[in-house]
This record gives structure tokens, sequence and C-alpha cells, in this order.
């Protein structure tokens, strides 16, 4: 199946001279939850504003769903549903009217049936008939997200869509997304949440300095990139470790009553029993033991660092 989103060799040069993206490609497969990763500046805000059509490109080719955004934009954008980082809503409209003008604006024909059940999603229904100048900011935003869900889209952007909203309703945000995607609605987002992302992403791509530094699927990456790591617990505090230890890659934590011992999460030999047996060589006991994984967040600040 063709990809939903295909970029290619796409550039885009301010008039500032600034180079905000320099060479991206990338595809997003249909029915895919993508996460766009990367810090301020990095030119998520532009990419996206370049495929909604928003932003214009200087070179490059952005197709959605086989349209081309520049020649056949109307096409392409009616595909498309954005939820912008900024609230943008006619304060003096009520949530129901914004919803149905939006969808009107798109050319679709009227389903109040359809739209009903958005707002229900959103738990805004209640709140249909008030103005949006009368709403708090998390259910404004509910709003913004009800108005890009309006006219049907196959492809939804959401550009930090849970920045500053309360715990709730990132929760009821994230079980929408993804009923969405169960439903077939492919979605690109970007957060500073990157545990949301580890969440809820089944692909990720990390962007930094306008160029894509890696595309993967979230499973490959944590199995790739993960490392692991054993934390035990001694019964005796250490002032160092001891030179018998030298070569394994240990370190000391919690004033030296922890002993932090790292390792490739796929490597067939971890070193874990060998070091067991060492220390039990050398009288190192210990009084409890726990593993975990690297986070995505770790990976992701790993990636970003050799770039910078
Ligand atoms: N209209 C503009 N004119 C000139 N430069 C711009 C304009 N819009 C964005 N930029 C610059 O382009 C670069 C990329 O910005 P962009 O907003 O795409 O980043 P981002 O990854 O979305 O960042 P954030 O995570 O902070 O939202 C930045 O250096 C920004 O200052």
């Amino acid at each position: 199946m063709p990809p939903i989103l295909s970029v290619a060799g796409l550039e885009k040069h301010y008039d500032s001279g600034l180079t905000a993206l320099g060479g991206v490609d990338l595809e997003v497969r249909r029915g895919e939850i993508f996460a766009l990763l990367g810090p301020n500046g990095a030119g998520k805000t532009t990419l996206i504003s370049i495929i909604c059509g928003t932003v214009t490109m200087t070179s490059g080719k952005v197709l959605v769903g086989g349209h081309d955004v520049v020649t056949d934009f109307r096409a392409a954008r009616s595909i498309i549903g954005l939820v912008p980082q900024e609230i943008a809503l006619d304060i003096f409209s009520t949530v129901w009217n914004t919803v149905v003008f939006s969808r009107g604006l798109f050319g679709r024909s009227p389903d109040p049936a359809y739209l009903e059940q958005i707002l229900r999603d959103l738990s805004l229904w209640e709140k249909r008939n008030s103005k949006v100048i009368e709403l708090s900011g998390g259910m404004k935003r509910r709003v913004m997200i009800a108005k890009a869900l309006s006219h049907e889209p196959e492809l939804l952007f959401l550009d930090e869509p849970t920045a500053g909203v309360d715990v709730n309703l990132r929760r009821d945000m994230w079980a929408l997304v993804r009923r969405l995607r169960d439903k077939g609605v492919t979605i690109v987002l970007t957060t500073h949440y990157i545990e949301e992302a580890e969440d809820m992403a089944d692909r990720v791509g990390v962007i930094e300095k306008g160029r894509i530094l890696l595309v993967e699927d979230m499973t490959t990456l944590m199995e790739k990139l993960g490392k692991r790591r054993l934390t035990l617990v001694l019964q005796h505090p250490m002032a160092a470790i001891p030179p018998e230890l030298a070569g394994w890659p240990l370190e000391l934590q919690a004033d030296g009553q922890q002993l932090l011992y790292t390792f490739d999460a796929n490597a067939e030999g971890t070193g874990v029993p060998g070091l067991l047996k060492r220390l039990g060589e050398l009288g190192i006991d210990f009084k409890d033991l726990d593993t975990e994984r690297s986070s995505l967040e770790e990976i992701f600040i790993s990636l970003l660092e050799p770039a910078r």
C-alpha cells in the first residue's frame, strides 16, 4: 500500500536566511501513529506547516494520499486534519457551530450524527451550545481537535497536543487517538513528553536542525539502542569500586550503597552471571537487585548528543 504521506528532498529556507529544513525525506504509513521528535527549533512545525499548506516550501515534493500539496492542494488538504500548537478559534462561535462550519469549509455534506460522536468522544457534547469564549483552556484545546476531525480526515497532525494540558485530558486525548487509529486514521504527532511517544507511537522519527536523523519502529529502536541496567543494593556501602572490578562498566551510586551495571539489552552474553560470580568471589554481598530498560528519552538524548 502506498504511504499516506511521502516527503522527498524537502527544503525550507526562510527569508531571514535560516535553513529550517535541509532536505527531508520521510514516509508515513497508512494507519500508524508516527511520533516526530526533536528539540525546540528542529523544524517540526515548519515540516507540518508545509505539508498542510500554510508555509511554502523552497524545494522538494510532498504527496498526501498521492496528491501533491502544491499542484493539487485542495485534494491533499481535504485528507488532512491539523491541530496546531496555537489555539485559533472564533471565540464568539458556539462549539457546535465551530465544527459544523469547519466541516462545511471542506465541502463535506452535513453529518450531525458524526459531529455529535466527535463531541461526545471529546467530552464536549454538554458544551455544544457554549461559546468558545466561555470555555476553559483545556476545553478550547478539545474544540481544536473536534474542529480538525470535523471533515473526517485520513491523516491527523497533532502538534504538541498535550502541552499545558492536565493529566485527565491528556489521558482522554490519547484514548481518542488510539480509537482514531483503530478506525484507520493515520496520526502524526509531535510531543515534548517523550514517554508519551514511547507509549503511543508505532514508529518514531527524530529531527534535528532540519534533518531527519532516524526513522524506526518503536520496538526496533528500543531494542537496537536500548540499554539495560542492573542495580545491586549492597550489604555494605563501598567507598570506591575495587580494582578487581576495574574491567567492568560499573558505577557507584547512592553514597556507595548501590552498584550500577549497564549492558546491551540484546547482547547474547550480558555479563550479568559473570559479574555476580565475581562479586561472590570478592565477598561483595548485596541485599537486593533490580533491572530496568533505558527509556526512549535516554535514547533520544544520546542520539542528539553527537549532533551537538
Ligand atoms: N516565519 C519564520 N521566519 C523565520 N524563521 C522561522 C519562521 N518560523 C520558524 N522559523 C525558524 O525555523 C526553525 C524551525 O522552527 P520550527 O518552529 O519548525 O521548529 P520546531 O521543531 O517546531 O520547534 P518547537 O519544538 O520549539 O515547536 C527555528 O530556528 C525557527 O526560529
